[in-house]
């Protein structure tokens, strides 16, 4: 499998001001990763660790201070947003319920296309329709508003918007926190499929480690902005080096 993300020495600093003086917060110090296709990394480490802050820098909502992003081997900005936002998509913890109340689904879908694909009308139709199926929904809901999806289903369709891009990477920023377990499992079950028939790839944060291990290839652990461990999963859970990762993983035993 190619490498589809490299991040070397990614940094990222805000500042908050405090009366008179603005105190420099570190989010993220030196940070460096790879992804390669079709496999997936998990982000965990406390709050206030820095892993939303890297999904940030990776989605371009925010400007790294420092650091080199590339997608298959290519640097790249980006921040580029437009140029970018059909390989790397996102997805928060909620985000069904983050979805626009008065938009019916289908419109939702055709805005996504219409921004960031030259389809014509027909085509989008079409994509709308496989998008939906893929992700076990029905033609009919395309004509249905948010509040009229189970929890489930409004995963599904977040889960829709994001893909119908076809990215090459899926980050999950505790998309599936707030789901109950046997409908995580459907999700996870889902998301395992879609990998396996187009190679995605995934980036899951989350602080739930049966699901960390449950699912990813590899893990990176953050703690206080830099990277304490990473490597394999199986092997950072069996040799952790950091104590942080080491309390981390006894706890979750
Ligand atoms: N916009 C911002 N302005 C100032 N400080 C920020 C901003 N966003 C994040 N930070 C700070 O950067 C650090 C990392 O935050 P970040 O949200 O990336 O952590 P996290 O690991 O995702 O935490 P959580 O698990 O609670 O979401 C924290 O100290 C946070 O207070």
């Amino acid at each position: 499998m190619s490498i589809l993300l490299e991040v070397s020495g990614l940094g990222k600093n805000y500042y908050k001001q405090r009366g008179i003086t603005r105190k420099k917060v570190t989010a993220l110090n030196n940070v460096s990763f790879r992804l390669h296709s079709g496999k997936t990394l998990a982000i965990v480490g406390e709050t206030g660790s820095g892993k939303s802050t890297l999904a940030k820098l990776l989605v371009g909502i925010e400007k790294p201070d420092s650091g080199i992003i590339k997608l298959s081997g290519e640097q790249v900005d980006i921040s580029n947003y437009k140029k970018y936002n059909h390989v790397i998509r996102f997805i928060f913890q909620d985000a069904g319920r983050s979805l626009n109340p008065l938009q019916k689904v289908g419109q939702m879908l055709e805005d996504v296309l219409r921004f960031s694909t030259i389809l014509d009308a027909e085509q989008r139709r079409v994509k709308i329709r496989k998008t939906l199926k893929q992700l076990g929904l029905l033609d009919e809901h395309a004509e249905y508003y948010p509040h009229m999806f189970s929890g489930g289903q409004l995963q599904r369709v977040a889960l829709a918007r994001a893909l119908i891009l076809d990215p090459k990477l899926l980050i999950l920023d505790e998309a599936l926190t707030a789901l109950d377990p046997s409908l995580r499992a459907q999700i996870v079950n889902l998301l395992l499929e879609l990998q396996q028939q187009d190679g995605l790839a995934y980036l899951l944060i989350t602080n739930n480690l049966q699901l960390v291990r449950h699912i990813s290839d590899e893990m990176l652990v953050l703690y206080q902005g830099q990277a304490a461990d990473s490597g394999l999963t199986a092997e950072v859970f069996a040799n952790p080096q950091h104590d942080y990762t080491k309390k981390l993983i006894n706890s979750a035993l």
